[in-house]
């Protein structure tokens, strides 16, 4: 299957296909004629991956490779010198190409990198966790979390290619599993109510699996379509957001080391879902639909935090413009819309236990 990313002279392709990194190679070849690589990945994902794809591309290229530790820690603002002082010692220019191999962690740091890195350094992604392969790998939103807030030192830079091979997913952990699904439901909840049925009617990721190729392609087509109408988030694509001001804030309050972004999203569009139907929002009984859905995919739906202690981290969502915060509601399961409100939506349940 493919499907290209079209934005002008930005746009690109993204194959999805099993057995594909096996492929990785010729497919850079296509786009990609200078000298040196550098794969960007993590020490889960290199031994069961990197290796070989790196061997396969030594044939056509000076490869070079750095391992960062698995983990949301990786995805910081102290990773940043470690992996510009490799891609300085491996001599990486401008006209060489870097790429992102793991989850949404690598392809999120790897992708900042090559957004500053030079000002600019060609960039591809293979994602191989479900979460990085149904969305973060495509739409160039790359960046690194702050103590204070989540995502916060960023850009908008698009790959040059994203290579999706589904078979990787044999390795994935159950949480993490799981964790993707927290952002396959939001795709469901936002645009695609037949998605959600098929979600329901599946019963589980085992029930899933059989359509798992159909299920990624989906939520990549949604998220093609939402990038391209806006790529630079000013609108419609605000939408891809929903479940996030809490899920972000959530994630800081944590630390980032207790619920996975994809457990924080299924918490967020619960508990948001319940605020907006309280406020007459969303077409009542919603929330008990993705109540059920979260569960028959074992997914969390509260993080027992009283709102009032995430108001701060609330206030440091992306949305929030013009001392305006753009809440991302549902009208119905598969069809949502920006909200314009403001922190005062959540200061009234302050005390509220999400
Ligand atoms: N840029 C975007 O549009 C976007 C979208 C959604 C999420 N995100 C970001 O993505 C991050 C979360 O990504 P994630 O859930 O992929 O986390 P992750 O990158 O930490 O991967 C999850 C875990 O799975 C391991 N792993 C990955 N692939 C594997 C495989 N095939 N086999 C075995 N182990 C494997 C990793 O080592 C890690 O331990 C968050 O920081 C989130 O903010 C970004
Ligand atoms: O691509 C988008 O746009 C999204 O909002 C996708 C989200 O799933 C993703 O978590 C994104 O990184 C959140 O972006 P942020 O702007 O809220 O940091
Ligand atoms: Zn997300």
């Amino acid at each position: 299957m493919e499907i290209l990313v079209n934005l002008g002279k930005d746009s690109y392709p993204i194959y999805i296909e099993n057995n594909l990194i096996s492929q990785t190679s010729s497919h850079i070849q296509k786009i990609f004629s200078g000298k040196r690589i550098f794969l960007l990945s993590d020490d889960n994902v290199y031994p069961l991956y990197g290796a070989s794809i790196q061997e396969d591309l030594s044939h056509f290229y000076e490869c070079h490779h750095l391992i960062l530790p698995h983990g949301e820690a990786t995805k910081s603002f102290q990773s940043l010198p470690v992996v510009y002082e490799a891609l300085i010692n491996s001599g990486i220019s401008r006209s060489d190409l870097i790429i992102a191999l793991g989850g949404g962690v690598i392809g999120d740091l790897a992708g900042y990198v090559a957004a500053s890195y030079l000002r600019g350094i060609d960039f591809i992604q293979i994602p191989t966790s479900l979460l990085a392969q149904v969305d973060s790998s495509v739409g160039g939103k790359v960046a690194v979390d702050l103590p204070q807030g989540k995502n916060l030192v960023g850009a908008f830079y698009q790959p040059k290619l994203v290579l999706i091979d589904p078979e990787v997913l044999s390795t994935l952990s159950p949480r993490f599993i799981k964790d993707g699904m927290g952002e396959v439901i939001k795709y469901g909840c936002i645009q695609d109510a037949s998605l959600f049925q098929l979600l329901e009617e599946s019963g589980s990721f085992e029930g899933l699996k059989p359509r798992l190729m159909e299920v990624i392609f989906r939520c990549i087509q949604i998220k093609t379509q939402v990038v391209e109408a806006d790529p630079f988030d000013k609108g419609q694509r605000m939408l891809l957001n929903f479940g996030h001001t809490l899920a972000h804030a959530i994630e800081q309050f944590y630390g980032y080391k207790r619920e996975s972004h994809g457990e924080a999203v299924a918490i967020g569009m619960y508990q948001l879902t319940c605020l907006a139907e309280e406020k007459c929002l969303t077409q009542p009984g919603s929330a008990e639909k993705i109540l059920n859905l979260l569960s028959l995919y074992e997914l969390p739906h509260k993080a027992t935090i009283p709102i009032g202690q995430v108001l701060p981290a609330l206030s440091l969502d992306k949305k929030m413009l013009h001392n305006q915060l753009n809440l991302v509601l549902l009208k119905s399961i598969g069809e949502s819309y920006i909200y314009p409100t403001d922190t005062e939506f959540f200061q009234s349940v302050y005390n509220k236990i999400i």
